[in-house]
């Protein structure tokens, strides 16, 4: 007989990696040994993209080369291309990137390989089409024509001048390429461990992206961002604490807060507040950071509760002008970094994952012919 499982699997270490590592009780976080407040500010979102997925921050030559992968990677192939408008017209936007990253699969040029080479390529292509098919499908579904991609921008800046149409300033973009940096890579988080599982059977890249996008999805993972947003949205500025207090009070867990690993401040949340703040303070109207701040004082007295990444990054996009339901994809714009580097190192040391259940149901049933039951 099994043993008893361990709820959530919390805990449980089910893989080695040495991409990233927490530190949970001292809220500190490191990608590959560098430290999350070291990297954000200084290194571009390519440049961590690299260290996932090709082991080291690049030098020059190797920056140069790796910006121009992800410029190319920019490229939409023909299914996808011509099947945004349907797929924008009849799913959300996470369901969307499922559907679109899984028919990119059928027309990536190596398609057949699961080589760790041929792999590496697949994660700059995934990592740099991921962007453009938000900025795609948003503008399908909004009926606005979509900039074209600029080779000349960074994958930030980009990004924010097709998602909003105009040239982002110098701050926003140094403010959203750290939004980046610090949703890069996060040990075994749920669309993680999805996307190791899937890459465990053999299977391939974009079958692997495509569990961890509809892993992401969730609200008790990445889907907290837009919840966050939407609570904001729905709350009276004046009425913040009770209305937190009420909430907590008839059992509601308040998104965007609570960690599985952290014990105190997740270390990204301490960048995204200031970042919130400055540019609610910048755009003239900080009524939702404020209510932010207010929230976390009251649910940090009430539960002891910390505010994880997904609390302010959702005030950070609001202010970028990036439209609420797109936050869990800019989520997944940023983790397909990470993801794709997880692929590649489980296949570099393998085994299939296969845990164990315990059986909770009935026994010794007899069987009954289909007129008797
Ligand atoms: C990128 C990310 O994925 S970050 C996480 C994003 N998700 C959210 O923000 C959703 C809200 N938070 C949560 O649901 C949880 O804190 C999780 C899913 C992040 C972690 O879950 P777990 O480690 O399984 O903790 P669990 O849900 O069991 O919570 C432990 C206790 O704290 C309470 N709690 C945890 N988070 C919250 C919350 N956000 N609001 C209110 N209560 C909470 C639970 O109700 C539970 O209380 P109980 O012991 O009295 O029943
Ligand atoms: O680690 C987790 O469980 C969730 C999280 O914060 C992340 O994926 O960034």
């Amino acid at each position: 007989m099994a043993d008893k499982p361990t709820k959530g699997l919390a805990d449980v270490v089910a893989a080695s990696t040495a991409l990233s590592d927490i530190d949970g009780k001292a809220g500190r976080l490191f990608y590959r040994g560098y430290d999350i407040h070291d990297l954000t500010g200084r290194t571009t979102f390519e440049e961590t993209a690299h260290l996932l997925q090709h082991g080291s921050l690049p030098t020059r030559a190797q920056l140069a080369d790796y910006g121009a992968e992800l410029v190319r990677g920019r490229t939409l192939g023909a299914l996808v291309e011509s099947n945004i408008p349907e797929i924008a017209e009849k799913q959300g936007p996470m369901e969307a990137l499922r559907t679109l990253v899984s028919l990119s699969g059928a027309e990536d040029p190596e398609k057949d390989s699961n080589a760790p080479e041929a792999n590496r390529r697949k994660a700059a292509r995934l990592t740099a089409q991921q962007p453009i098919l938000v900025a795609r499908y948003h503008a399908a579904r909004t009926g606005g024509a979509v900039l074209d991609p600029d080779p000349e921008l960074s994958v930030a800046a980009n990004f924010l001048r097709q998602i909003t149409g105009r040239d982002p300033s110098p701050r926003e973009v140094a403010i959203f390429d750290a939004c980046l940096v610090l949703h890069a890579d996060h040990t075994m988080n749920a669309s993680t461990f999805a996307a190791r599982v899937c890459a465990a059977t053999l299977s391939d890249m974009h079958s692997a992206i495509v569990a961890a996008i509809g892993t992401l999805k969730g609200p008790l993972h990445g889907g907290a961002n837009e919840q966050v947003m939407r609570t904001l949205e729905g709350l009276d500025p004046e009425g913040v604490a009770q209305a937190v207090r009420d909430k907590l009070a008839a059992g509601e867990k308040i998104m965007g807060f609570g960690h599985r690993v952290y014990k105190t401040e997740d270390p990204r949340a301490t960048h995204l507040r200031r970042m919130s703040q400055e540019l609610g303070e910048a755009s003239g109207d900080d009524t939702f950071y404020r209510m932010s701040k207010e929230m976390e004082e009251v649910v940090f007295a009430e539960k002891g509760l910390y505010p994880n990444v997904d609390f302010y990054a959702a005030t950070v996009y609001h202010y970028l002008g990036i439209p609420t339901d797109l936050f869990t994809p800019v989520f997944s714009v940023s983790r397909m970094s990470g993801w794709t580097a997880h692929v590649i190192e489980q296949h570099a040391d393998n085994r299939l994952i296969r845990p164990d259940s315990e059986y909770i149901g009935e026994r010794d049933q007899k069987w009954a012919p289909i007129d008797e039951r």
